[in-house]
């Protein structure tokens, strides 16, 4: 069976400072012959609750196989330097699965379709692309005082938008680090295990100094000249004073200066977070202890918070810049930490490490770390969008489907005609036999639903696949699957009563939504905030955003973030009917993309119908 390495390195050892980014990219995914404990991957599917009640049954017999979990652990990580060195021979073999493909010369407004034929990822049963899942898969540890090499320096690809970084996590955070490689071996995936015995995690780092190096990659945001190969700065040269001068590519100024925020929870006591209006506030949600929320607002917000049973007793208050995005609430002492039970100093350590590593993403990627580390990287592909205007061709049951790239920061794809106009109407009469209802949005981090007209004051239906008795529905998920370069049976819902369930799913029902005029989406994102105690991190990867129809005003849908030298709204999509837009919420290093926030405008006159569907990363919740 596979398994990742544990990179944690205790001895002095040289052989992974000479990786090459690629190949510590993918040197995680060694077969290091470790079997995993009995733990059945038809367990991915349970919810929380059931975890629980098989944990309690499970005990008894955790118990005795304690103790030679814990020998296979430590035999685990003693094969680390072996596990390095089988490395370097299977990332050559692993290298195009976890890169997008080396960018080949741009060549401007021309297709591309030979270089960009899709790949479909298929597997033998529907789980296989979890078959070697770690939530710790990219990130790798060596000695601190080792540092004949400088290997933040040494190791970046030209061909890959991915970086190697450096960071460094104190020591007393180090059991949190074992919680995670505990949680990767046991493969528990909502920490019940690690929680249960977390007196007996075992720690193997024998560190001598205060921190602990750990390697990982970040994603570059490519610079303004590679979005625009095709610009001739001679061509664009003005007179001067002093004769022809050429013109630099700058970015356009963007009017929108909006962002995400996420607000950390570090007290044992559940807290609701407010949005401060002028005249009244809201709640935005309900944060658990040691848990996180996040949400998308403007510089000079003001947000408050109060304990979850007293609304006056206002325990925080934050007036928030785009500069400082990660907000804590920390109220605890040196003393009240150590009275903490076991269990809450652990995941207060979690969130420290946390915040530790979200430092160091910062300052090398100068973007905030949205995402909970350890996280791995999307196990999903991703459409090469190396510059504006790119094109791919595809081809699927017989027919060419083009591909444009809108934007690359965000990420940003089009494909007019992916639904025909047949379709789109038998979408519609289909949401609309459903019966449309308030459009509701995200709350809090137990993630309740909200009716919030200020934010989106629309209706809509959520149309199963095939539950509505038609192969509607089947032939577009089958085509969206295709698009995304998936196999098709991950978006198939489990069969009721299947044992043992051979399907899950990674994508949500279709959302038929209407917009009236008047009605809208304020800028926000697609994307969830995970709890730190989900092993997978589950959280929406990709939006597949579908037209309807095209016989109304305004209703564009808009990136008002999108990188591009002269639209200072960003990029703004007008509806097509039958045409799909692609847009990722993750980066290729596991992050969230803050830039990929989007809005619907209101509709001017007449009515919008637009379906969604959602593909998560590395499944659904
Ligand atoms: O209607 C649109 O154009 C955008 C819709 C959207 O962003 C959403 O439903 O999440
Ligand atoms: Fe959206």
């Amino acid at each position: 069976m596979n398994h990742q390495s544990h990179d944690i390195i205790t001895e002095s050892s040289s052989s992974w400072e000479d990786l090459d980014p690629d190949e510590f990219l993918n040197h995680n995914k060694t077969d290091d012959g470790i079997d995993k404990n009995d733990k059945n991957d038809d367990d991915d599917e349970d919810d929380v609750n059931e975890n629980d009640d098989e944990n309690d049954e499970n005990e008894e017999e955790d118990n005795e196989s304690l103790t030679s979990w814990t020998q296979e652990f430590m035999e685990h990580w003693k094969q680390h330097a072996f596990a390095v060195l089988v490395a370097i021979v299977a990332t050559v073999a692993a290298h195009s699965y976890k890169k997008s493909p080396s960018p080949a010369v741009p060549v401007p407004y021309s297709s591309s379709s030979s270089s960009s034929a899709p790949t479909l990822h298929l597997y033998d049963d529907a789980h296989e692309h979890l078959h070697e899942y770690t939530r710790t898969a990219n990130i790798t540890f060596c000695d601190p005082f080792d540092s004949s090499k400088d290997s933040s320096s040494s190791s970046s690809s030209s061909s890959s938008s991915l970086k190697v970084m450096e960071f460094h996590i104190s020591n007393e955070f180090l059991p949190a680090l074992h919680a995670h490689y505990a949680a990767d071996v046991w493969q528990d995936v909502n920490y019940s295990r690690v929680l249960t015995f977390l007196e007996q995690l075992p720690s193997h780092l024998q560190i001598k100094s205060s921190s602990t190096r750990g390697l990982t990659h970040y994603y570059i945001d490519p610079s303004i000249e590679t979005l625009y190969p095709y610009y001739n700065p001679t061509a664009e040269a003005k007179m001067s004073a002093n004769g022809l001068e050429t013109k630099p590519l700058r970015a356009a100024h963007l009017t929108f200066t909006g962002f995400g925020v996420k607000f950390f929870n570090l007290s044992p006591k559940p807290v609701l977070l407010y949005w401060d209006g002028r005249e009244e506030r809201k709640v935005v949600g309900e944060i658990a202890p040691f848990e996180s929320l996040g949400t998308a607002t403007t510089p000079g917000q003001s947000f408050s918070m109060t304990p979850v049973y007293d609304a006056d007793q206002v325990v925080g208050r934050w007036v928030v810049t785009a500069d400082d995005v990660t907000l804590y609430f920390e109220p605890m002492n040196d003393d009240q930490i150590q009275q903490l039970t076991q269990q809450e100093r652990l995941l207060y350590q979690m969130q420290k490490l946390n915040q530790e590593f979200a430092k160091h993403y910062l300052i090398h990627s100068r973007r905030a770390w949205l995402s909970q580390f350890p996280r791995a990287f999307p196990l999903h592909p991703m459409w090469e969008t190396s510059y504006i205007h790119q094109k791919h061709v595809y081809r699927d049951e017989g027919r060419d489907y083009h591909i444009r790239v809108e934007s690359v920061l965000p990420k940003v794809l089009t494909i007019p005609d992916f639904l025909s106009d047949h379709e789109c109407e038998a979408l519609i009469q289909l949401a609309l036999h459903e019966g449309l209802r308030a459009s509701t949005v995200v709350a809090g981090s137990q993630r309740t639903m909200m009716r919030d007209v200020s934010t989106r004051s629309s209706d809509n239906t959520w149309l199963e696949r095939g539950n509505n008795a038609t192969s509607l529905t089947d032939a577009i998920y089958r085509r969206a699957a295709r698009l995304l370069r998936l196999d098709e049976r991950l978006f198939q819902k489990p069969v009721d009563d299947e044992v043992p369930a051979h399907r899950h799913s990674i994508a949500e029902s279709l959302q038929v939504v209407r917009y009236r005029a008047g009605e809208e989406y304020t800028a926000h994102h697609d994307f969830v905030y995970p709890s730190q105690q989900l092993w997978y991190q589950p959280t929406r990867f990709a939006t597949l955003l579908l037209y309807l129809n095209d016989d109304f005003e305004g209703g564009h849908t808009v990136f008002p973030r999108a990188v591009t030298r002269d639209l200072h709204d960003g990029v703004r999509i007008r509806p097509k009917k039958g045409t799909a837009v692609l847009f990722y919420s993750m980066l290729p290093d596991g992050n969230m993309d803050d830039r990929s926030q989007h809005a619907s405008e209101p509709v001017q006159l007449g009515e919008k119908f637009i379906a969604n569907l959602w593909v998560w990363e590395p499944l659904i919740n």
